[in-house]
């Protein structure tokens, strides 16, 4: 009959004293009533009971998670980790477990996590191997403690250092309990001969990154024979689970300090919400059956230890709790887990995506190469020739079509003005002038050819600065800067000639031209009829001249008439010449522009990456380390998750299976 009931018992129906529920689904919980069900307790019954056959697909699909490695993306997975002050007898309760031989004794023998996955299986011959580095390592009972002691050395080295990387022991064993724990290496405030100074920052560093996550049930092993707030791992505990509620003890040595045992789990100092259960392990060379047998006889006639409730002792009572908690853990972790991964992979599937396409070969590169020249032609036509700017929309300057525009406009403008600031001589002085040294042998009325050539070329001369200016300012982003170089040079020497070309001829088919200049000599017969009578008043006013003073051609009569005949004629003809510039150049631009889009940009670009011998195509398939490495390392994880989530995907499809 049970004398005493524990206030932090965690009850097998499955409420715990606290009141919180433990082993029911909350309403995020995968509909897991295979593990809700009640375990009879019986501290002789086999370990094993119908009810670890229906938790192992959970165990499993979390122990393959395990294996995978999902830990590493962030992703906890729902653990019983074993922690305890050094020799508190830790190895011990896990061998009691498992009924194998772990190593044993005084000083550090836990020196790296061991993950203990046991599992029942009907076979009376027990199956064990260790998994660590990739590999796995067959061995048996007789030799399992060396084997530990072995794979210990290679993977924390020969001396009493410990290691991180986690070695996993698989105990296949009729009548052991489905269960996964992680045992830890003892904490030690003082180190011994041998260990490294930090050592207890070393161990506290691991045991912390086990216990804390949530998802963790922390068995803590106290000796009896201490006094429990006096336990380095129960302050550790304590700092990652304040409330204890995911704090279960097991208290061992209990046949060494009986005395004050049960006042010990009762007045529960040290806040243990998941409750005590005391045990005695194997002693010396015992089997594991005469071990157990002494157990029990041990609570049920030991006068101060058979006081306590035997749900609160022994080794299978514990191995129940352990299973309906882990069932319970898993149950509440599992839909969390399934969602983290989900979250995950599709957050690194996109990831990957974002990044530039890896080139893997010459077709490869070749293909995104001409894929880039294609959209980069697109894009120049669109800004240059179609007036299209949706790539572009606040960018003014991308605007090609409308600033050609508006650079024509001015363009115009500025050749007008410059060549209207040239006229600072008086009216007719200049053409007097030339026509004065262009006198030959001839006929008075004819007009010299020579003397009109001389005016234009002066009159184009003062302009020529000004194409050839605005050559210099059009230009386009984002076009390769020597193709731009390229455009202007071949641009001005295309303007240069223009310019050339009008200084040397006179020449146009425009009938205008004629019309101008009857229409300006239509002033001829006012300009005569003032120059014949000094005493009329010398200003004029003169269709397309303004009012103008001509007083100062009145010593000329002779030459007067041809001079007023070449200027009607140079400003008819100017009219000419400034049109073609402008229509000239902007042929000429858009023409460049064409070129530049469908010929000149492809061929520079292939220049440049095909020059040196072809070496661009190599230089498109190498990536920069860290686009490698991020590259890689999503791959990585993106597989990880896949393969994570297939097996949470099983386990779920098994589940709804099992319901229907
Ligand atoms: N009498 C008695 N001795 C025990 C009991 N449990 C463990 N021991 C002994 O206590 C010593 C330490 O036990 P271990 O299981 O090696 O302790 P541990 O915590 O795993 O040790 P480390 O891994 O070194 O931290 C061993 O000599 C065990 O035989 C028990 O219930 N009763």
């Amino acid at each position: 009959m049970a004398l005493v009931s524990n206030a932090g018992l965690l009850q097998l129906n499955g409420k715990a004293s606290d009141g919180e529920d433990y082993s029911s689904a909350d309403d995020n919980v995968l509909p897991l009533s295979v593990v809700l069900e009640e375990t009879p307790l019986s501290v002789h019954a086999p370990l094993v009971t119908s009810f670890n056959d229906r938790i192992r697909p959970l165990l499993d699909a979390v122990d393959k998670l395990r294996h995978l490695k999902v830990m590493q993306e962030g992703i906890q997975l729902p653990t019983i980790v074993v922690v305890g002050d050094q020799s508190s007898g830790k190895s011990s309760v896990l061998e009691s477990l498992a009924g194998i031989n772990l190593p044993r004794g005084q000083g550090i023998c836990t020196r790296v996590p061991l993950i203990m996955r046991l599992q029942h299986h009907p076979d009376p011959h027990p199956e064990l191997f260790l998994e660590f580095f990739g590999k796995t390592v067959p061995t048996d009972e007789t030799n399992i403690s060396n084997a530990i002691n072995d794979a210990t050395n290679e993977i924390a080295g020969g001396g009493k250092g410990i290691s991180n990387t986690p070695l996993t022991l698989v105990v296949k064993k009729n009548g052991v309990p489905d269960l996964t724990m992680v045992d830890l290496p003892g904490i030690t405030r003082v180190p011994v001969h041998g260990q490294p100074d930090d050592i207890y920052e070393q161990i506290s560093g691991i045991i912390m990154e086990y216990i804390k996550p949530e998802e963790s049930i922390i068995l803590n092993v106290l000796s009896a024979t201490v006094d429990f707030p006096t336990c380095e791992s129960i302050r550790m505990s304590q700092r990652v689970d304040k409330t204890g509620l995911r704090t279960l003890a097991v208290v061992t040595k209990a046949d060494k300090a009986p005395e004050g045992l049960l006042e010990k789990v009762t007045a529960d100092d040290v806040n243990i919400g998941l409750g005590y259960v005391c045990v005695r392990n194997r002693i010396g060379d015992e089997s594991y059956e005469d071990a157990r047998m002494e157990e029990a006889k041990l609570f049920d006639t030991h006068p101060l230890l058979s006081k306590i409730d035997k749900s609160m002792v022994s080794i299978p009572v514990l191995a129940q709790k352990l299973v309906q908690i882990q069932a319970t853990i898993i149950s509440k972790c599992l839909p969390e887990i399934v969602r983290k991964i989900g979250d995950k992979l599709n957050m690194n599937i996109s990831e990957l995506k974002k990044m530039p396409k890896h080139l893997s070969s010459v077709t490869d590169a070749m293909t995104a190469f001409l894929q880039i020249i294609g959209s980069s032609k697109e894009s120049l036509r669109k800004i240059l020739v179609r007036g299209e700017f949706e790539e572009y929309p606040d960018e003014k300057r991308m605007h090609c079509t409308a600033r050609l525009a508006e650079m024509l406009n001015q363009y115009s403008v500025e050749l007008q003005t410059g060549a209207e600031n040239d006229s600072s001589e008086k009216f007719l002085m200049e053409e007097i002038t030339v026509l004065e040294e262009a006198k030959g042998i001839g006929l008075p009325n004819f007009l010299p050819r020579t003397a009109f050539l001389t005016i234009l070329q002066r009159k184009v001369k003062a302009i020529s600065g000004t194409p050839i200016d605005f050559v210099a300012k059009s230009s386009t982003r984002r076009a390769a800067q020597n193709l731009i170089a390229k455009m202007k040079e071949r641009s001005t020497q295309v303007v240069t000639d223009i310019v050339e070309m009008e200084k040397l001829t006179d020449y146009t088919c425009d009938p205008e031209y004629m019309m101008v200049w009857r229409k300006l000599m239509e002033n001829q017969n006012a300009f005569n009829t003032v120059m014949n009578n000094n005493y009329n008043p010398s200003n004029i006013l003169m269709e397309g001249f303004g009012e103008i003073d001509v007083g100062h051609l009145r010593p000329y009569p002779n030459v007067r008439d041809e001079a007023f005949d070449l200027k009607m004629r140079i400003t008819a003809y100017w009219k000419i010449v400034l049109k073609r510039l402008v229509d000239c150049m902007a042929l000429h631009l858009l023409f460049s522009i064409q070129m530049l889009v469908n010929k000149d940009m492809e061929r520079e670009i292939v220049n440049e990456v095909m020059g040196c011998g072809g070496g661009g195509v190599e230089q498109m398939l190498e990536e920069s380390p860290s686009v490698a490495g991020k590259r890689e390392r999503l791959k990585k994880s993106i597989k990880l998750l896949k393969e994570s989530k297939e097996v949470v995907a099983k386990i779920i499809d098994r589940i709804t299976i099992n319901e229907d």
